[in-house]
């Protein structure tokens, strides 16, 4: 396995509205995309842009508001009701290689690889496994590729 970009860290937040307010005004975030629901994971999204150094695409902030009870984000929401970093998200080339190697060294995989909010396959690991981050590996957009 060998460590690619970080493409977003994921921030769970109450009002996802609020949110955008605060990287917008507090923390002068230039680039903020519009909210839309991802009712298969369970999740409001919308992405903080970062800038890249050199021409380099810069990482992203995910923000997620559960949509019900059921949502993934939903157990964390209830112990932290003010919202907190969630998850970091990991690039790869190749999703299938990946979950197979993790696999092979014993990480607990939390359901199918799905479809994520960039429209390339995802997968999470367990944050036991993963010094306590729940991790997302996602396969590199081919245009994002670096
Ligand atoms: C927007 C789409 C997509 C993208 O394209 O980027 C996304 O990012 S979707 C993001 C939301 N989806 C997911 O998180 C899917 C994977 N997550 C899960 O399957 C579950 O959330 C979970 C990780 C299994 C947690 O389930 P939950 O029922 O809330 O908690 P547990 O009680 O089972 O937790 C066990 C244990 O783990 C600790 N924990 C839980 N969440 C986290 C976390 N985010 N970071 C670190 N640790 C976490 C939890 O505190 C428990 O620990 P103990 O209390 O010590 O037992
Ligand atoms: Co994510």
């Amino acid at each position: 396995m060998k460590l690619g970009r970080m493409n977003h860290v994921g921030v769970a937040v109450p009002d996802i509205d609020a949110a955008i307010v605060h990287y917008r005004e507090t923390m002068g975030a230039a680039v903020v995309t519009r909210p839309f629901d991802l009712p298969e994971q369970g999740v409001r999204v919308c992405f903080v842009h970062t800038p890249g150094h050199g021409g380099s695409e810069g990482t992203q902030v995910e923000l997620l508001a559960p949509l019900d009870d059921q949502s993934p984000v939903a157990g964390f929401m209830a112990k932290n009701p003010a919202g907190g970093q969630h998850h970091i998200c990991y690039e790869v080339p190749d999703i299938a290689a990946a979950r197979a190697e993790f696999e092979a060294m014993g990480k607990r995989i939390l359901g199918p690889t799905r479809t994520g909010a960039h429209g390339t396959p995802i997968f999470f690991l367990h944050p036991k496994d993963m010094q306590g981050i729940l991790t997302e590996i996602m396969e590199t957009l081919r245009e994002e590729t670096h």
